[in-house]
């Protein structure tokens, strides 16, 4: 890529795709280079209504607005499965505290406790914790999450059109089965000590993640020259980044791409809704066959973070090293080895 401008991420307008082949042919052009150089673009012309974000953002607000001990009683701690709160310090990432407190969502389907031989992964299926003081919150929530799931469908369909594979080859990893995953996070400014991680690098772990941030910014993308830069808040787009899946399904051809958030100074508070587009707990990731299969250089070699073309077991490793509160409650008998 020649002559990359860190001021802002490639902007892609998924309406293009209905506007007739030329334009959906300068959208795949333009998809095809946002996803394979840089891994990071902002999403406009998505459908999605102010009135379907407000409905969300007020629910959201109104759930960090509750008394903390409302919060606390969704305390993930208690969960099996990673849902719930998390309260501001009891996150990881790299090891490494995070500033922030989180209502992590799931699709919301009974428990599946594995049984002998059956992979620890189902542990990841299981009930979600509802504030019992705000019922609208799990209207929104999972409202969104239908929601966004269409939307990230349609964009995994042109994205796999634009690198010329067929766009339905993972259909059959979604569907009704699928494991999307919803979290409202605040941060809460900085923290007393000085640490200025409000999460710490990483990459998701699945295809696709579509992340509404409000106007206050701190999220940072290492881009093509191994440094962190800033993503500036667009009103009205999603920041869509590539997830481990997409870099397995594709050799590295796609890569997932490392992020970060910095604390907003002071007692400033960011809110953030990211929505991870999954497949089922138990798909493994075919290789997709396209044109760049044969140029592809490999996924990352990163002893410290390996990455599982079975989706189940990717994920899994993400949580115990987040939620070390949760993991050695509830999974004591899977720590050894993350
Ligand atoms: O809050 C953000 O802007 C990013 C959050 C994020 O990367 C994550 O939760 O995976
Ligand atoms: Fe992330």
């Amino acid at each position: 890529m020649t002559n990359p401008s860190y001021d802002q991420l490639p902007i892609i307008d998924l309406s293009a795709a209905d506007r007739g082949p030329r334009d959906r042919a300068e959208l795949h052009a333009r998809l095809h280079s946002a996803a394979h150089d840089v891994g990071f673009f902002q999403l406009v012309g998505h459908g999605v209504t102010r009135a379907e974000t407000d409905a969300l953002l007020d629910a959201m607000h109104a759930f960090f607005a509750l008394p903390e001990a409302d919060r606390l009683a969704l305390d993930n701690v208690n969960s099996p499965h990673f849902r719930g709160y998390t309260r501001t310090g009891d996150e990881r990432t790299g090891g490494t505290r995070d500033w922030r407190d989180q209502l992590d969502i799931g699709a919301e389907r009974p428990a599946r406790v594995p049984g002998p031989g059956e992979p620890a992964y189902w542990w990841l299926q299981g009930p979600n914790q509802w504030p019992a003081a705000l019922p609208g919150l799990r209207t929104a929530a999972l409202a969104w999450i239908d929601r966004l799931s269409e939307v990230a469908q349609r964009l995994l369909h042109e994205l796999l059109a634009a690198i010329g594979a067929p766009p339905d080859f993972y259909d059959p990893v979604f569907g009704e089965h699928a494991h999307p995953h919803l979290k409202l996070v605040r941060y809460p400014g900085s923290a007393g000590d000085g640490a200025d991680q409000g999460v710490g690098a990483h990459k998701d772990y699945g295809f696709l993640t579509l992340l509404l941030q409000d106007r206050i910014g701190g999220l940072q993308v290492q881009r093509e020259d191994g440094l962190f830069h800033e993503v500036p808040p667009l009103e009205g787009a999603f920041v869509v980044n590539l997830g481990e899946l997409l870099e397995v399904a594709t050799d590295g051809y796609l890569m997932a791409t490392n992020h970060r958030v910095v604390s907003p100074p002071g007692a400033t508070e960011r809110f953030s809704v990211p929505f991870f587009y999954n497949p089922r707990l138990d798909a493994r990731v075919e290789p997709l066959p396209f044109p760049g299969a044969d140029i592809a250089p490999g996924i990352t070699d990163d002893p410290a973070n390996p990455l599982y073309a079975d989706y189940g077991f990717n994920e899994l490793k993400g949580k115990l090293r987040a939620h070390p509160l949760a993991a050695e409650r509830h999974h004591a008998e899977l720590l050894t080895g993350v």
